[in-house]
């Protein structure tokens, strides 16, 4: 599956060299990252060309802007009445969504009967999972395998995508960072292409990924509902209660963290890869918890060690003087004015 990630992100950085040489030097790299971190997820979920992905990734961004206004009211009873308009209009792109998609498991379950084996990407594993005797069976149904497609999709690119762009402001403002993931790049992988089995050895770029997704956390917080009535301290959180665990306030407590707590330190990471040296067990849930963590985190661990050693090894950056800073929650956690950074070629 890496293999499907180098080509997408060398596109883009010939792209901003492209752009370097033509006198601009100052990119919004959130804006391409996220698009890229698309059509990637688009290739490892359901194979897809670039055009066929780009309608439907382009369709579930306008879902995802649609839905902004109305998602604080998610669980609240009769909640799909507050925004009325909105919600047509997300239901309405949910069915082109949908169309989509089922357009492409057909052609796929159209293949695999006639003999065709299935393609290595995280549909046709599905697919593959619902055989029976070597023929398309029953076992997922078509409407389930949208939805996990669109499950794949919508909780694969952004969160990636921000946890890059966050990595690229802070190596942006620390560039000892930048120097010292570059040499270790130069140690573990060489000048040549990327050996994926040496990932597993970046491991200073894991550290910085780790603090990346402390202090920015793409997915701010984590759902729940009370199954019992729960009682903590003296609160009783009734049964049925809908819960959102505020993971950004977390990751910023000092009393779990210390006082450090707002400084950007990857090596906090290095003897307590796990926690970051977090005073709590349950203190740092980037990827959540329990029986419901993201499945994606190992499959995003990979994206992000191809991608950034791919960016740090052709180009350096620095903050444009455009940059404001304003982290703000649209579901996820991005910078509210995107990263226009200074890309230099190395
Ligand atoms: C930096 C990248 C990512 C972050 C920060 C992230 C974060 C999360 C979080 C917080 C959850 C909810 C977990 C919970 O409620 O306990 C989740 C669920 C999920 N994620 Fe991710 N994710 C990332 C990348 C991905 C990728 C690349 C994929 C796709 C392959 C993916 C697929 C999913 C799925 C399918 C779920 C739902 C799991 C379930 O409900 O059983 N995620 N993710």
């Amino acid at each position: 599956m890496a293999s499907l990630m180098v080509e997408p992100t060398t596109k883009m950085l010939d792209q901003w060299a492209a752009l370097i040489n033509s006198g601009y030097p100052e990119i919004d790299v959130e804006r391409e990252i996220t698009t890229t971190a698309g059509e990637i997820i688009a290739r490892t979920s359901f194979g897809l060309s670039y055009q066929n992905g780009n309608k439907v990734f382009e369709k579930l961004r306008a879902m995802q802007i649609t839905l902004f206004n109305s998602n604080r009211y998610v669980g609240v009873p009769f909640s799909k009445w507050m925004c009325p308009k909105k919600n047509l209009e997300a239901k309405r792109l949910g069915k082109e969504i949908d169309q989509l998609l089922l357009s492409i498991i057909d052609a796929r379950k159209k293949s695999l009967d006639i003999g065709t084996s299935p393609q290595k990407d995280l549909l046709g594993l599905l697919m593959e999972g619902s055989l029976v005797d070597g023929r398309s069976g029953k076992s997922l149904t078509a409407r389930e395998l949208v939805d996990e497609c669109k499950t794949f999709f919508f909780g694969g690119h952004e969160t990636t995508a921000l946890a890059l762009t966050w990595t690229l402001l802070l190596l942006a403002m620390y560039p000892d960072w930048q120097n010292q993931l570059r040499d270790e790049i130069k140690q573990v992988i060489g000048d040549g292409e990327i050996d994926f089995t040496k990932l597993a050895d970046l491991k200073k770029m894991g550290w910085v990924m780790k603090e990346v997704l402390r202090l920015y956390s793409p997915a701010p917080n984590a759902q729940r509902q009370a199954r019992e009535d729960i009682k903590v301290d003296d609160l009783v959180i009734p049964n049925g209660t809908n819960i959102w665990i505020d993971v950004v306030a977390m990751h910023h407590d000092p009393t779990l963290w210390g006082d450090d707590v707002n400084e950007f330190k990857p090596e906090r990471f290095k003897d307590d890869h796990l926690y970051g040296g977090c005073k709590h067990k349950m203190g740092f849930l980037p990827f959540g918890f329990g029986g419901r963590m993201c499945v994606g985190k190992n499959l995003t661990m990979m994206e992000y060690k191809v991608i950034v050693t791919l960016m740090l090894t052709r180009f350096s950056f620095s903050l444009s003087s455009n940059y404001r800073h304003s982290p703000s929650i649209l579901l996820s956690l991005r910078p509210r004015y995107g990263l226009p950074l200074l890309v230099k070629p190395l």
